[in-house]
This record gives structure tokens, sequence and C-alpha cells, in this order.
């Protein structure tokens, strides 16, 4: 059978305007979920997922649906709308022919619209626009499609109305899935090979493989081989997700679902690689794409250091079921022995954070999130390094060189002076300054990630009450004049609070961080020093005044057993702290950084 009958497509859109709701009505639409209430959204299946409500996994459908007497077969491979998870909507797009992108119609054009559009234009997946949401009163879908038509560059007749919620419009919209998408090519007579575009860890099936069969096809017990690594498996299982896990004899050309091969661990998969017969391999991979990168990383350390194991442990699981968090052993005078991770974002850090509270109960301190820097040493050689404390002594520094972005905000045009002044406070460089309609502006900056990484998201939310979105993407490092800024508490410097900064503002920021600093370490029954040093030369300081907090001292004695709870509940309040030297320094001091605020 050829392909005309396939149509591989994603659903991309800006966060909560409505996929998961879309993908969900299709599913009943086509017939694929009956029981309604079984599930409020199919694709969402991780906990946290919906706990949080945003997709972190893409996760793939396939569903029947007929045609002027012919029936097709459509696979949906969702996408994650978070800036972080940028990676994995083109991980997700390079198994696709088509696209849907999203848009509210009450809310317009995000900028994670135009830079998704970007992506599939990229890819070279067709695009149909959809104006979703316009049963809301505050809907404008009209206001909304020339949005999309100056944006984006759909036509009219590529733009359908619906409503994902009352599913109006959406007959429609999967006929024009068929009629506007293009099916996969076919290439039924090559030898096998398949796109291994995304993949998990279940702890009964081993690891899953979600694959879009390019080439010839697969089957069951068929040996195959990973062109990457070039070891081989027999698959024990194929199948598609329809929605549920539904095994099938084989997968043809252009068809997408899932492959089962005694893979033992996450990490002996690469996404992006190509399956291949083991017999009569193909002659070449697929093209693959670029591999996520880590944008930040941050240090943890048990608060025990007994606990070290425990930790290890708990990251090693971690990452087999997220292959696009790292970590390395790590060691900090200061500290002890720990980790150094890499995310995606800071939302990817908060999501290990709290996978790591809730599933393994381990106490841990973290530093500060950082960017990764490069540095031009006076040999000439050019070392990447992701730590401040992993900075060569300065005399053996030629230049230090930070990443740089593109960065894309879409705002009402009545916010726009907050936004710039917010910007030119961050060293962004205003590169461009489109109208996408009367009320909507993009601005494009070029930026220096570390400035907008941390909390600058916010502060844009706060600026703009909510409706200006942003993203941003790497375009390489450049020269800039930073300087590594040692932290001292009681006249010891304490390497995991060290900060780079840039020299225009080290010693503003690096005084804001002693002033975060004094409030979050308690006072001692002694005076601490705090102190901001660039080599050797101080340029802020601030003092921590003695005191003894004495706790039960409101209870007016009496009631022991309350005055023991009071004092237990300081000590579990202590746990997560770290002595360097006579001090006692709590976790939220090392997070002090993160706040720029006043
Ligand atoms: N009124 C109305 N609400 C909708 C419609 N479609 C989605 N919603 C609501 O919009 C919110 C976000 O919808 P989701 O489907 O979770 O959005 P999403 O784009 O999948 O979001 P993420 O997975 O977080 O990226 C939910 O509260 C939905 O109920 C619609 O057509 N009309």
């Amino acid at each position: 059978m050829g392909t005309e009958h396939i149509r591989n497509f994603s659903i991309v859109a800006h966060i909560d305007h409505g996929k998961s709701t879309l993908a969900d009505r299709m599913l009943e639409l086509t017939g694929s979920i009956t029981d309604r209430d079984r599930q409020e959204q199919m694709l969402d299946s991780m906990d946290l997922e919906r706990e949080r409500g945003i997709t972190i996994k893409a996760s793939a459908v396939t569903m029947k649906y007929e045609l002027d007497g012919k029936e097709y077969m459509l696979n949906l491979i969702d996408t994650p709308g978070h800036v972080d998870f940028h990676y994995e909507v083109s991980r997700a797009l390079a198994a696709c022919e088509g696209a849907l992108l999203v848009v509210d119609a009450s809310q317009g054009v995000e900028a994670q619209t135009v830079a998704n559009t970007y992506l599939a234009v990229e890819t070279g997946a067709e695009i149909i626009g959809v104006i979703n949401k316009i049963d809301l009163p505050a809907a404008q879908p009209q206001v909304v499609i020339e949005e999309v038509e100056h944006a984006i560059g759909l036509s009219k007749g590529e733009c359908f109305p619906i409503s994902a919620k009352s599913g109006e419009g959406v007959g429609e919209l999967l006929r024009a899935v068929i009629q506007l998408l293009p099916p996969p090519e076919d290439h039924s007579d090559e030898p096998s090979s398949a796109l291994i575009f995304d993949a998990n860890f279940n702890d009964y099936r081993g690891v899953i493989c979600y694959v879009k069969v390019v080439g010839g096809k697969l089957r069951t017990r068929q040996k195959i081989r990973l062109m990457g690594t070039g070891r081989t498996y027999v698959i024990s299982e194929i199948g598609k997700f329809a929605p549920q896990m539904t095994a099938v004899d084989e997968l043809g050309s252009g068809e997408v679902g899932y492959v089962i091969a005694n893979i033992k661990e996450l990490a002996d998969v690469t996404i992006g690689d190509t399956i291949t017969d083991d017999a009569n391999p193909a002659e070449k991979p697929l093209p693959g794409y670029q591999p996520p990168a880590q944008m930040v990383f941050s240090d943890f350390y048990p608060g025990n250091n007994t606990d070290y194991p425990k930790l290890r442990g708990a990251f090693e699981k971690l990452a087999t079921n997220d292959s696009s968090f790292t970590f390395t052993p790590q060691s900090s005078p200061a500290l002890g022995f720990g980790f150094r991770c890499g995310f995606l974002g800071l939302l990817h850090m908060e999501i290990v954070q709290e996978r790591l509270e809730r599933e393994y109960d381990i106490d841990v301190v973290q530093t500060a999130p950082t960017v990764s820097y490069e540095v031009i040493t006076k040999d000439g050689e050019t070392i990447r390094i992701d730590s401040p404390s992993m900075l060569p002594d300065p005399s053996h520094i030629e230049a230090l060189k930070e990443p740089y972005v593109r960065l894309e905000i879409i705002t009402s045009s009545d916010t726009i002076g907050g936004i710039m002044t917010l910007a030119e406070g961050k060293r962004c460089q205003l590169i461009k300054t489109d109208y996408l309609s009367k009320t909507r502006v993009l601005l494009e900056y070029k930026a220096p990630l570390a400035e907008i990484v941390y909390d600058f998201y916010d502060l844009l939310k706060g600026i703009s009450h909510g409706y200006a979105t942003m993203d941003y993407e790497l375009i390489g490092f450049e020269k800039s004049n930073l300087a590594k800024v040692d932290i001292l508490v009681n006249k010891k410097a304490v390497d995991a609070l060290s900060v780079i900064l840039h020299r225009s503002n080290a010693e503003v920021r690096g005084r804001k961080l002693l002033q975060k600093l004094r409030k979050a370490i308690p006072k001692h029954q002694f005076e601490i020093p705090l102190q901001a040093a660039i080599g050797g030369k101080i340029i802020a300081r601030e003092t921590i005044k003695a005191y003894r907090k004495d706790v039960t001292s409101k209870l007016y004695g009496g009631d022991v057993s309350r005055k023991m709870k009071v004092l237990k509940k300081q000590k579990e309040g202590k746990k997560r702290m770290k002595s360097i030297g006579s001090v006692q320094i709590p976790q939220e001091a090392f997070m002090s950084i993160l706040d720029t605020s006043d």
C-alpha cells in the first residue's frame, strides 16, 4: 500500500492556546476515545504535567478518519509549548509533513507562535492556521487572522476558526488536514530506515522508541541496527498508540508508531538516530537534528554528605527518563562532594528539583543557576566553563565570552516603553520593532543569555500585566567585559556563591547580592562580615549583626511538649543548611543571585 492515505502532523502553539484540548477533541471525533471521562487530556500523560498544565514529552497517537469513502490514517504528534522545550518541537516536527499552528482568538499571535513557525518552516512542514477559542466572548477571529497573515504569512484560506472546547469547526479542520497537508513520501521499496523522534523508559517494558518509518518497513522479530551506535537488537513488539499501545505486525513507509527491542537504558538510544535492518542496512542515516543544548547549570550537594550515593542514584534514575538532563560529579571546598547538573532552562530545572523532592526525599543544597561561558586563555586555547568556580586564575585569562540570544517579545503597544527600559537595563540591543497590528508589536533584541534566563520573564510579565510573551534562540558566544565576583562570608571565600557579572553592573549587583544574603543568613552569636570582591579588591560589604534567636521565648515557659515541638521544628528548618566554617548558610542564600529585584 502507498502512503497517500497517511498524514503525519503536529500541533504547535503557545502555551495554553489549546493544543491538548484540540488533540482530545480530534481523538473523540475520530472515535479513538469513547469513554470521555476516563482522562481529561489523553496526550498529557505524566502527573506532573497535568498538575502544572504543561506538556513535557512529545507523544504520538494514530487516528482513523474517513473522507469521501476512503479511510485515512492520521498520526498526531504532540509538542510542548514552553521555551525550555524548544528542541522537542523540532524533534516532533522532523517526523511530520505538516503542522497545525494554534492561535488563541482572544490572545492573538504570541512569541512562541512565531518561533514555532520558524521551526516548522525550517523542517519543510506545511502549515495550517487554527484560530481557537472562537466561543469566547473576547474572541476576535478576524483580527487574529490578520495577525497570522502578517506575522506568519498564511492566507485566509489556510486559517480555520474553531472551538476546541465545543468541537465547532474541528470536523472541517480534520478534512483540511487531509486535503491541504501532503502525505509522506513513499520509500517502501528501499531498505528499512526509521527516525527515532522520541523515546521514554517504562519500568515494565524498558525503552520505548517513538519512530517514523521512512524506508521499507519495520516488523516484529526483525533484527535491527541503530546506525549511530552500531548496536543490534531484535524487535520484540511494534505498534501504534491508538491511543493505547496497540501491537501490530509491521509499520510501513510513512507510518508512525513505537518499537520495543529489549533496549535496557534510555542512554543507549539517541533521539534523531536511525533504525535500519541489520542484514540489509540503509546506505546512510536519515538527517537528524540539533541535539538539545543545556542552557543553565547548577550544582546540587547533599545536605548530609552520607547522602551522596543516594543523590547519585536519584540522578541516574531521573536521567533515564529525561535525556536532556545531565549530571557530572563536582566538588567544592566549601560544600564537599556533589553534582553539576545541566538543564534546558529554568522551568526544566524546577521540574527536576520537584521530582527530586517528591520522589526521592533527599535533602539537597543547590547553587544558583548559571549559563556557560567561554574562556580564551593566554595560550590561545578556548575552554567552555559552566560554573564560576571553574574559571582559571585571572592572570591566565585573555578574554571571556558569554552566550547571546536572539530574543523576540510580542506585546501590546502601550507597554513598549516599560519593556524597552527593562531590556536596556539587561544589556539588550534592540534590532527591530515590527507592528503586527495596530495594537500589537514584535520587538527583536540581541541579548546576553545570562541576563534573560533568570527573572526576565517574570519581570516582563509584571510590566505588561501578563500580556507580553517572549522566546529566544542561541546565536553564539561573544567577547564581553565580565568579571568573577567572589563572595566572602566571615572573611572566607565561598566558591559556591561566586558569580560571573558584567563589569558595568558588578558593583551594584554585588551589593544587592550581599543585601539578599544578609537577609537569608540567620543571625549568629557573633558578627558576620559579608564581602564581594573582584580579584582581591573588595567592591561591596555588609554585616550580619550578632544575635541569638530564642524561638521559645514567646512561649512563656509552661508547656514543655509545645516547647519541644517548636525546637524540633527549628531543627528541621535548619536541615537545608551548610556550615561554612562556623557560619550556617541556608539553601535560600545560595539562590539569592536569582532575585535581581530590589
Ligand atoms: N473557551 C475555550 N477554552 C478553551 C478552548 N480550547 C482550550 N480551552 C481552554 O484553554 C486552556 C488551555 O488549554 P490546553 O488544551 O491545556 O492548552 P495547551 O496549549 O495544550 O497547553 P500546554 O499543554 O500547557 O502547552 C484550558 O483551560 C482549556 O479548557 C476553546 O476552544 N474555548
